[in-house]
């Protein structure tokens, strides 16, 4: 193992991969997945140790959907295994996509995704608190009607639309963290606690237990990057750089926050709990438990952002 090493563990949003105003079929989620790679590629050239994770809300919504239109021929899936099925075709995508690119560049390094549960807590009341969008955008009428006819919660979210919201416990660990590192020795590149991880409670028994929930995978990236020991924690989203009053004539952008003024903006509201918010709250969390910088901005802008010249960087 090279002690010198730097570990990046990088994140990408769901809704980097079906974006807005497409159909969301799965070529253009392969298309989507190709047009991040410059920016994993940017970490490679930097020789950092690389950990990808990313998304499912926009995937793990659409399957639940698919489950629930048919659930009167074929046995439905519980949610949680809505996630463990996106996991892996998310990854899935990720790994060819980004394999095919290392074979095109002549450069001879392993991609590996990895089925990756993450422990929430059993007596977390958000367990059954529907909070996290998943899914498509609706406008207020049909969502009003799939409310009435169907019960699912639904919610405004970031001034889209309506999306269906299910619960949204806090991770505590990552189940496979030790695996995740033995392979990051080894040099392979590990696509690992995709969709937030499948979520898992711990029984009395100390065995693990599915449970049907999406978790935040912003939060999951903090804890993965923070048990890791990583240094470098990169969170990938549709937006260039870090704002306050968001989409107004006030906006401001931000080169670089310390925490405790992205403390401060997120208790003045700032960030949407649905969009910015759980970004800095990993963020945080992971630079007050060792991590040493964070990177958010677009996948478009990483390799400029890790010269200094775009993003955010948040540091302590
Ligand atoms: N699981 C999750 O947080 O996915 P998105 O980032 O796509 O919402």
């Amino acid at each position: 193992m090279n002690a010198a090493k730097k570990t990046v563990v990088v994140a990408l949003g769901g809704n980097t991969i079906i974006r807005d105003g497409q159909e969301g079929n799965i070529y253009e989620q392969f298309a989507n997945t190709r047009g991040t790679l410059n920016a994993m590629m940017a970490l490679i050239q930097r020789d950092y140790r690389l950990v990808i994770t990313h998304g499912n809300g926009p995937q793990v919504g659409n399957l639940f959907l698919m489950v629930e239109s048919t659930r009167d021929f074929i046995p439905t899936l519980p949610l949680g295994v809505c996630v463990a099925d996106t996991q892996s075709q998310i990854g899935y995508m990720i790994q060819q996509s980004l394999q095919n690119r290392l074979v095109r560049e002549g450069i001879q390094r392993s991609v590996m995704t990895l089925i990756t549960q993450v422990v929430v807590d059993k007596n977390d009341p958000s367990l059954t608190i529907p909070k996290k969008p998943i899914g498509p955008f609706y406008a207020e009428d049909k969502a009003k009607q799939f409310e009435q006819m169907r019960h699912w919660k639904i919610i405004g979210d970031s001034e889209r639309g309506y999306r269906i919201v299910v619960p949204s416990p806090a991770p505590l660990r990552i189940v496979e963290t030790p695996v995740i590192q033995s392979l990051l020795e080894k040099n392979v590149i590990v696509i690992a606690a995709g969709g937030g991880g499948i979520p898992v409670v711990i029984e009395e028994d100390r065995t693990y237990e599915g449970v049907d929930v999406v978790v935040e995978k912003d939060l999951t990236a903090g804890i993965l990057a923070r048990d890791l020991g990583a240094q470098l924690l990169v969170i990938l989203t549709k937006v260039e750089k870090v704002a306050i009053n968001f989409n107004t004539p006030q906006e401001t952008t931000f080169d670089r926050l310390q925490i405790h003024e992205a403390m401060q903006y997120l208790e003045q509201g700032h960030f949407p709990s649905t969009t910015m918010g759980p970004k800095i709250w990993a963020a945080i969390d992971f630079l007050k438990s060792g991590g040493e910088e964070v990177i958010i901005t677009s996948a478009k802008k990483l390799p400029d952002a890790l010269d200094g010249k775009a993003g955010t960087r948040i540091v302590k």
